[in-house]
């Protein structure tokens, strides 16, 4: 795939145009403030070029998972306040995504500014599967450009969704490839090119259901599989353990047996934990104890205990086969790490990738929110990436409907 990129449009000239941009400003928030800004930082470089050329710049964005409308929690204000402490440029965000509001904010918007739309997600046809909804809503946001506009796709993290601001608005206007995703294509396309082995991808999280889809890809081109975060409960059950209150896809537990089976012809390993952090409930000041993974039930907490983190000996396991490694990619915090009590699994993962004589990829907002809260430095890793599913999807060698849309 060839791509357009920021350079060329910049040289076409863009004083006075509405630059329609899509950042990936899904930043991680306790409250209204953003505890990890690593997202909004990585969108900087493009917003800041454009602004320079004299853009009019409409950024769109997304923030959690909202129902279609719009939902206070999920608002963009925190990332747009942070936006505009660290940049350069005047921003302002625009109390909805294309409504009256975004109008007239756009209309005025002076060369040099940027106006970030609210949350995309705030509206249904955004993640509609009706090509006809998302084109409606597509061709909205694109009206704000004002005929003369272009769109520079940014979020990386986002490439993988086929949405109304990801992908359809790039079949509407002239589109370019955003830098960071330029960036974060050839880290990993080196990767895939020449994988140095043993390769060890680490997956966890609480995207279950995405990331167990991505699995099936993986086997056969990983040599091994590290199972934690909320997806390693599917793994127990489909080994016929019970796993009380932690998170489960049960419809998934067939899809996971298929996967066991197949791993070994395929040459993968599979390693699921042998103990796990068991709580009472789910919050910072739970009791809990470390039990045998196949225990959950056995535990003071009975049917109600929760599995928040995978236990010392597994995490001394996953380290091991880590700094075994010439390659590790990494997306999804072993355990619930925003709660001390249920960060060591996490915090030994990503020890261990410091450690290793391996390049290591980190992936996702959250993954990358872990290590620099758990105290390690960027440049610790071979590269953390702005995307996890996406950088996945992306590994496991699917299309991307986001970059595809882009290619000239
Ligand atoms: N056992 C678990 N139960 C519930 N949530 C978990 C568990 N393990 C990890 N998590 C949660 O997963 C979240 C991150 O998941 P995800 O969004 O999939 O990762 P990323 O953003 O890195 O792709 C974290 O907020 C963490 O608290
Ligand atoms: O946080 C994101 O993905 P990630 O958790 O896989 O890194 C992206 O912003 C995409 O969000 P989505 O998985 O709700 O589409």
């Amino acid at each position: 795939m060839t791509f357009h990129t920021l350079n060329e449009l910049i040289a076409e000239g863009v004083r006075g145009r509405y630059i329609l941009v899509r950042s990936d400003l899904n930043v991680p928030l306790d409250g209204s403030t953003v505890t990890d800004d690593g997202r909004i930082k990585a969108s900087l470089p493009v917003l800041t070029k454009l602004t320079d050329a004299g853009a009019r710049v409409l950024v769109t964005a997304h923030l959690g998972r909202p129902k279609g409308a719009p939902e206070d929690k999920y608002s963009l204000k925190p990332a747009a306040a942070r936006l505009a402490e660290l940049a350069p440029f005047s921003v302002t965000l625009a109390g909805d995504t294309v409504g009256s509001s975004a109008k007239e904010l756009a209309a005025s918007l002076q060369d040099g500014q940027v106006l970030v739309l609210e949350n995309v997600r705030f509206d249904a046809r955004e993640t509609s599967k009706d090509d006809a909804e998302r084109g409606a809503f597509a061709d909205e946001l694109v009206a704000l450009t004002a005929g003369n506009g272009a769109f520079v796709d940014d979020a990386f993290g986002a490439v993988h969704r086929k949405h109304a601001s990801v992908y359809d608005v790039a079949t509407r206007l002239p589109s370019y490839q955003g830098d960071l995703v330029h960036t974060e294509v050839e880290v990993l396309r080196k990767l895939t090119a020449d994988t140095q082995r043993p390769y060890v991808v680490v997956l966890g999280g609480s995207k279950v259901s995405d990331k167990l889809a991505v699995i099936d890809n993986l086997i056969g081109k990983a040599d091994t599989i590290l199972v934690g975060g909320g997806m390693l409960f599917t793994f127990l059950a489909a080994e016929g353990h019970r796993v009380a209150g932690s998170l489960l896809e049960e419809d998934q537990i067939p899809v996971v047996q298929d996967y066991l089976k197949r791993a070994a012809d395929a040459g993968t390993e599979f390693i699921v934990p042998t103990d796990v952090v068991v709580a009472s409930k789910f919050a910072a000041d739970a009791d809990h104890e470390t039990v045998p993974a196949d225990g959950i039930e056995g535990s003071s907490f009975g049917a109600q205990g929760i599995g928040l983190d995978i236990g010392p000996d597994s995490a001394a396991a996953f380290a091991d086969r880590i700094k075994g490694a010439k390659t590790v990619f990494w997306n999804g915090p072993m355990g619930v790490f925003e709660f001390e009590a249920f960060s060591g699994g996490t915090r030994a993962v990503a020890k261990a990738l410091t450690e290793a004589e391996a390049f290591t990829v980190v992936g996702g907002g959250d993954s990358a929110a872990a290590v620099r809260t758990l105290g390690f430095a960027d440049d610790q890793f071979g590269h953390i990436s702005t995307g996890g599913g996406a950088s996945l999807e992306y590994l496991e060698g699917k299309e991307l409907p986001g970059l595809s849309v882009l290619d000239r």
